[in-house]
């Protein structure tokens, strides 16, 4: 079994160290291969997603990843823009299926924004289409109309057989979890999700045992944080969901606490923390390293198909907790402060008094 590391930029490498030292623990046997992405990439070879991290990616059985991005990225040409390397990689790999859990650990309560009652047992899944909508539609560009003046353009395009994969993906996650999917468009307004709708009310004919409900992204937004333990699977377009998920985050304390697996045609699946690179905390040790640790138990479970070793990892992420062991990020008073090494060295060695007892 071979497993990709591609660590990135920013607390990227922080963090998927503390997976890599989890991953160790758990799976010694396992062959790991690093790979530039990202800025990492440019800078060692040129472009954000070199060939030879591509053929990795290609090779590996999984791919765990930390996150990209660097400095000025927000006015540069697409191909030196660090994201662009794992928007390609999604693409290329087909991974169009995007899972962003987002789970109350009870320890953790009063890191909330929100009140105690509204997300005490809270459980959901943001589901987020990953390979389409405006992030790829073409035309896109800068360009220069008639008159002289500069425009941009970005379309948002969804083909009825990438929204019938994705709503599948849903109902068939519903189906596993409590039976409910809510789909999130912008139907009153744009045709893209017009037809997003009416794909997904079909596909959904197809699971009369699971419920499905629509939201407007706007009215999801606000019910989210008003009422989020009414939602079992939320199921979305790639831009609705990159947002909808950083919101989530602060459901459950802290974007530092999500992790995601992004799924496609077979077992294969790349593991990422939902946050970014992180630049105004990257080489402090401060960063909170458990969604990285969280998303290599996701890769154990849908990659490995190893469910009791991911079981073992999100049971030792929760003795860590209980222990009252806390990033910044999650830091409350009474608890004790540790930072990302102290917080991954926490996580093994719970795995190994699980083991010793
Ligand atoms: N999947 C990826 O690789 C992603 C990359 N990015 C890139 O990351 C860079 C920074 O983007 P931002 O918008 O600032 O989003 P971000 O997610 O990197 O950071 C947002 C805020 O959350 C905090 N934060 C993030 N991860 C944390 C962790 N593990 N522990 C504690 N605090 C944490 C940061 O300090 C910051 O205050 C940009 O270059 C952006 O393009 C952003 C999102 C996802
Ligand atoms: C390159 C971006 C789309 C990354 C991001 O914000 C995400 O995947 O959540
Ligand atoms: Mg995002």
């Amino acid at each position: 079994m071979k497993i990709a590391i591609m660590a990135g930029d920013g607390i990227g490498p922080e963090v998927v160290a503390q997976a890599v030292k989890v991953l160790r623990h758990v799976l010694p046997q396992a062959e790991t291969e690093e790979a530039p992405v990202g800025l990492a990439g440019i800078e060692t070879r040129g472009v954000p997603l070199p060939d030879e991290t591509l053929a990795l990616a290609k090779r590996a059985d999984a791919i765990l990843f930390g996150a990209v991005g660097g400095p000025d990225e927000a006015s540069l040409p697409r191909e030196q823009r660090p994201g662009t390397g794992l928007l390609k990689l999604r693409k290329e790999l087909t991974l169009f299926a995007n899972f962003r859990p987002a789970f109350m650990f009870p320890e953790l309560i009063g890191a909330s924004t929100l009140k105690p009652e509204i997300v005490d047992g809270l459980d959901l899944v943001i589901l987020r289409e990953l390979n389409g909508d405006i992030y790829f539609g073409e035309p896109r560009g800068i360009e220069t109309g008639p008159s002289g003046e500069r425009y941009g353009i970005n379309t948002m395009r969804y083909t009825e057989s990438e929204v019938e994969r994705i709503a599948h993906a849903a109902f068939q996650a519903a189906r596993r979890r409590r039976g409910k999917v809510c789909s999130v468009d912008k139907a009153n307004v744009l045709e893209t999700m017009q037809l997003w709708r009416e794909v997904m009310t079909r596909v959904g004919r197809e699971y009369p045992d699971v419920e499905l409900s629509h939201l407007f992204i706007d009215a999801a937004a606000m019910t989210l944080m008003r009422a989020p333990k009414q939602f079992d699977v939320i199921v979305t377009g790639n831009m609705f969901g990159d947002i909808l998920s950083d919101a989530a985050a602060m459901l459950t304390g802290s974007i530092g606490m999500l992790p995601s697996a992004s799924l496609g045609l077979d077992r294969k699946g790349l593991y990422e923390p939902v946050h970014g690179s992180a630049p105004d905390i990257a080489g402090q040790d401060i960063a909170n390293p458990l969604a990285a640790i969280l998303s290599f138990a996701m890769l154990l479970r849908e990659s490995l198909g190893l469910e009791d070793k991911a079981q073992e990892v999100e049971s030792a992420v929760r003795s860590v907790l209980a222990g009252g062991y806390r990033t910044a990020d999650i830091y409350q008073p009474g608890t004790h402060r540790v930072g990302t090494e102290e917080m991954g060295d926490a996580v093994v060695q719970a795995l190994q008094a699980r083991r010793a007892a």
